[in-house]
């Protein structure tokens, strides 16, 4: 191996002495070798060097002034541990047996790997109970409580199938067998109370199960969670709004739905995890024990369940973590109209100058998409309140649709895909890890849930003042509906309670028919009173605060789904700014047909010409046929509501019922 700068000579066949020591560096008087010359470590063993790498954390009660709240600073550190988990155990109680299960804080295999050590200041507290009638009172349930993201990473990727640390340092897991909702497994406690309250049967997303029902599946979600190793628990916030926050507490068997969870809910500072107490709502989370398909009302192995006096969800049979956040988003639903506060399956998004849009829509139709604005502060993506004092964001996190997600067209989405952000589903390179997010293999809703902070421009804390715009939003796959329109409050209503979009069939098979679905106030799925009680409460606030309502078409252009092209999400932005600049409030307006929208003639960065849909018809007779077809399916929808009063003296339901399509 000659080489060209000669250096190397094998000539003599000695090879020159080894010089460990640097140059420069003095020889050791006793002429052995260092390796290195730092200090060594100050540890015998590598337990100790192990026990070395991890602190404690700081005791998190800091001594509060005055008098208010200052209950649980007076207690000790241990004391207070010793409360958190006689809660928990409280939480994961049987109804039927005398006490809770031994709760016991801490991961049970650190116990295995500590050796001889003294176990781990985690272990130190622990609730017992008084008798051990049967096995499962003999065995601890382990607990890990409110996990930081870089814990619940390791616990994901040491014990659940599927979980993988992506190219972007995003959490890619899987949900299971269910890739979404289950709509038709979510069933709601009828009792003396939710029977008068609550909206019963057709159309109704509540379908009735009775209390001693519930009581058999919660049972069932308790023992199997209780048989586990280990439980998730994170006890949380929903609701910006100080006056109106609600503490729930999780319970999960997976790493997956707690840092869904956290990243969610609206995460406690250590200092109100403190005051936590008693939470008002509490999930039971054991998605991957099926219900048993004996038990009465069960028609499918899975069911997701509410009890409003219980303050309970239960969830058997689905892994998909959506059913929690959903779940208590209809917990909200009936919460706060109670306290005339209007729920809202809507994003939210505020101007430097405080005007403030909200953005209805079902799902997929460009809420988080168009609430995550560059230009403007983000207050929340997917759901929200409007009290008297403004809006609030539920959530303390984002949900994101990541099919086909572009750098290049969603920057804020996919610069928030990094550590601590769970991916659901998605298709990665096996050996690079980067996340092909084009690949539908596993599911079309594949999703991205982090916390809101990861958007560089959210609004913190999540509330603003009362909104100057609420654009509803409809991805319209017959490309009929204008891509904006400006709408009276009749007519805001009427689409508010309609609650219309479309969704395309199987692309595998070719072409297919759109297929139109009503949602009434575009979340029917999640509300839990009648649709024109909400709508009543919109109708009253937007005229109060003097909101403008737009009906704004993310859907097909040119044709309808197969024929012409969903609109350019560009198009669609530089229509969101024109609403949000208050250039489309002063533009000149026709009347479409049909639909009697008032529509623009021209606005800043849009052609012309895709402002009247028929334009952008080839041709003109299917255009009508197609329009006519959907203004039908808007009537027969609306049917339902038409003997149904709005507000107190029901005035406006006949205003609401004349804006409808006119053919
Ligand atoms: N013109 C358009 N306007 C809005 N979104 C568009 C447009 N064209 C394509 N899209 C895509 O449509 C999807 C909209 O999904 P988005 O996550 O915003 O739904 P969502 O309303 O938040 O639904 P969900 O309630 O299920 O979270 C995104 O994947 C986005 O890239
Ligand atoms: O709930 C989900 O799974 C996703 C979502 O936001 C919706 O469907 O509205
Ligand atoms: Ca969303
Ligand atoms: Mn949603």
């Amino acid at each position: 191996m000659a080489s060209d700068s000669g250096n190397f000579s094998f000539d003599n066949g000695v090879l020159p002495k080894i010089q460990t020591n640097g140059a420069g560096t003095k020889k050791p008087a006793n002429g052995i070798c260092h390796d290195d010359s730092v200090p060594p470590v100050k540890a015998q063993t590598i337990h100790e060097l192990h026990s070395l790498q991890r602190k404690r954390s700081a005791p998190t009660t800091p001594v509060k002034e005055g008098s208010g709240g200052a209950v649980f600073a007076t207690i000790s550190e241990e004391e207070r541990q010793k409360l958190q988990l006689q809660s928990i155990s409280a939480s994961l109680a049987s109804l039927t047996r005398e006490t809770g299960p031994k709760v016991v804080r801490g991961d049970p295999a650190r116990k295995a790997e500590g050796g001889a050590q003294k176990p781990a200041p985690e272990h130190h507290h622990y609730i017992t109970p008084t008798i051990s009638v049967s096995d499962s009172a003999l065995k601890f349930t382990h607990v890990l409580y409110n996990l930081s993201p870089a814990e619940l990473y390791e616990q994901a990727i040491k014990y659940e199938k599927g979980s993988f640390i992506t190219a972007n340092g995003a959490l890619a897991t899987l949900s299971g067998a269910k890739t979404g909702r289950s709509p038709r497994d979510k069933r709601v406690v009828k009792d003396d109370v939710t029977s008068e309250d609550l909206w019963w049967g057709k159309g109704s997303p509540n379908i009735e199960m009775d209390e001693h029902t519930f009581l058999t599946n919660r049972e069932r979600a308790v023992d199997y969670l209780n048989s586990l190793d280990k439980v998730f628990v994170n006890d949380q916030f929903l609701n910006w709004d100080p006056e109106n926050r609600i503490k729930v507490r999780i319970i999960s068997a997976r790493a997956y739905h707690s840092l869904f969870m956290h990243n969610m809910c609206i995460r406690p500072t250590p200092e109100e995890l403190e005051d936590f107490g008693t939470p008002d709502f509490t999930i039971y989370n054991a998605g991957q024990f099926p219900c048993n398909r004996y038990t009465h009302y069960m028609t499918s192995s899975t069911s997701v369940d509410i009890n409003l006096a219980r303050r309970e969800m239960v969830i058997l049979g689905t892994q998909y973590a959506g059913e929690m956040k959903k779940g208590l988003f209809s917990v909200m639903h009936y919460l706060m109209p109670k306290r005339q506060i209007l729920s809202l399956h809507s994003g939210c998004n505020m101007g430097k100058d405080g005007d403030v849009a909200l953005f209805f829509g079902l799902s997929g139709t460009g809420k988080t998409t168009l609430s995550t604005d560059h230009n403007r502060l983000l207050i929340g993506d997917d759901e929200h309140c409007w009290s008297d004092n403004g809006v609030s964001n539920i959530e303390g996190g984002c949900y994101a649709k990541c099919i086909d997600l572009s750098q290049e067209k969603e920057p804020d989405i996919w610069n928030a895909i990094k550590f601590g952000t769970v991916l659901e589903n998605v298709v990665f390179e096996e050996h690079t890890r980067e996340v092909d997010y084009t690949d539908k293999s596993v599911t079309e809703n594949t999703r991205a849930a982090y916390p809101i902070e990861y958007i560089p421009n959210a609004k913190l804390p999540c509330v603003g003042p009362h909104p100057k715009n609420v654009i509803l939003l409809a991805c319209d796959a017959f490309g009929v509906l204008p891509p904006v329109s400006k709408l009276n409050l009749a007519q805001t209503m009427y689409h508010f309670i309609s609650g219309y979009t479309a969704l395309v069939a199987g692309t595998e098979d070719g072409i297919k028919e759109p297929q139109a679905t009503f949602s009434a106030c575009f979340g029917a799925a999640f509300i839990m009173l009648h649709p024109t009680k909400y709508a009543a409460m919109l109708a009253e606030k937007m005229q109060k605060y003097g909101a403008t309502g737009w009906l704004v078409n993310t859907g097909w252009s040119g044709g309808r789904y197969g024929v012409g092209n969903r609109i350019k999400l560009g198009y669609t932005r530089k229509i969101i700014d024109a609403i949000h600049s208050g250039e489309l409030l002063n533009a000149n307006y026709q009347k479409t047909e049909v639909f009697g929208l008032e529509i623009p003639t021209g606005l800043n960065g849009v052609p012309s010409e895709i402002l009247d849909p028929i334009n952008t018809w080839e041709d003109k007779t299917s255009y009508k046929e197609t329009l006519l077809k959907l203004a039908g399916l808007f009537k027969k929808n609306f049917e339902v509501f038409a003997n149904h009063k709005i507000g107190t003296d029901g005035s406006l339901t006949d205003e609401i019922l004349a804006v409808g399509p006119n053919f």
